[in-house]
């Protein structure tokens, strides 16, 4: 069986006629850990995570891949079908990997116990809270069972509670081995990481030579 990582070398990247966002950035993820991209608002955590999923080609640098067969990536801005419930959001992509809807939606519905959605099962996507559909991006993304999961700020929208609910199971989805990327200025996101990509010791800010 081959080792499944994701290996950044020497990382750089800035826009055509912008400053360097960051520079020489390099690290390693593994299944089984959490790693928080942190750094203040447009240091280039976003820009970071689209690096990771393939969408931007970095300036400089290599990222080198293995086992990595499933990305999922859950934005800042929840989407979602309006008129569809909550459960049928996170139904859907067992559907898609061929489960059968009975054991699926049991599957589903365990997995929003977990984001504490539970008491939303039903209702539909349009009356979800911010917080209650991003949750729900998130549940739906751990039943897409990626390989890499990158989560651009998981905890903007909530409260300290529901927070640290989120924080948590996104720790229980990495102890199953998926790797867990999440870009993040939430204090206590941070802390519940088990790795920590500094944005503001790598470049950021420097203007572009
Ligand atoms: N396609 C683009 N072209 C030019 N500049 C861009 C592009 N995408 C992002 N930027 C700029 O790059 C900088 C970093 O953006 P990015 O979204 O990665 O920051 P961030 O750290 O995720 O910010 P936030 O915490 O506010 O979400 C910002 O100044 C942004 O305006």
């Amino acid at each position: 069986m081959s080792a499944t990582y994701v290996r950044a070398t020497g990382l750089t990247h800035r826009f055509p006629g912008t400053a360097t966002l960051f520079a020489d950035l390099g690290f390693e993820l593994r299944p089984g850990r959490i790693t928080g991209v942190c750094g203040p608002s447009g240091c280039g955590k976003s820009t970071l995570l689209s690096i990771l999923a393939g969408w931007l080609t970095p300036v400089e640098g290599t990222l080198a891949m293995s086992g990595i067969d499933r990305t999922g990536w859950v934005f800042q801005n929840p989407y979602g079908v309006p008129a569809r419930s909550a459960l049928d959001h996170v139904t859907l992509p067992l559907l898609a990997r061929g489960w059968d809807r009975p054991p699926a939606e049991k599957r589903a519905a365990a997995v929003m116990a977990g984001f504490d959605l539970a008491q939303v099962a039903d209702q539909p996507f349009r009356e979800l809270s911010g917080g209650e559909s991003q949750r729900l991006m998130l549940a739906r993304a751990v039943c897409s069972a990626p390989d890499l999961l990158l989560v651009d700020e998981p905890t903007a929208q909530l409260d300290l509670s529901t927070a640290a609910t989120v924080n948590a199971t996104l720790g229980n989805i990495a102890q199953e081995g998926t790797i867990v990327v999440i870009a993040t200025h939430d204090p206590h996101t941070r802390e519940a990481c088990t790795e920590v990509i500094d944005m503001e010791t790598a470049g950021c800010g420097e203007v572009a030579a």
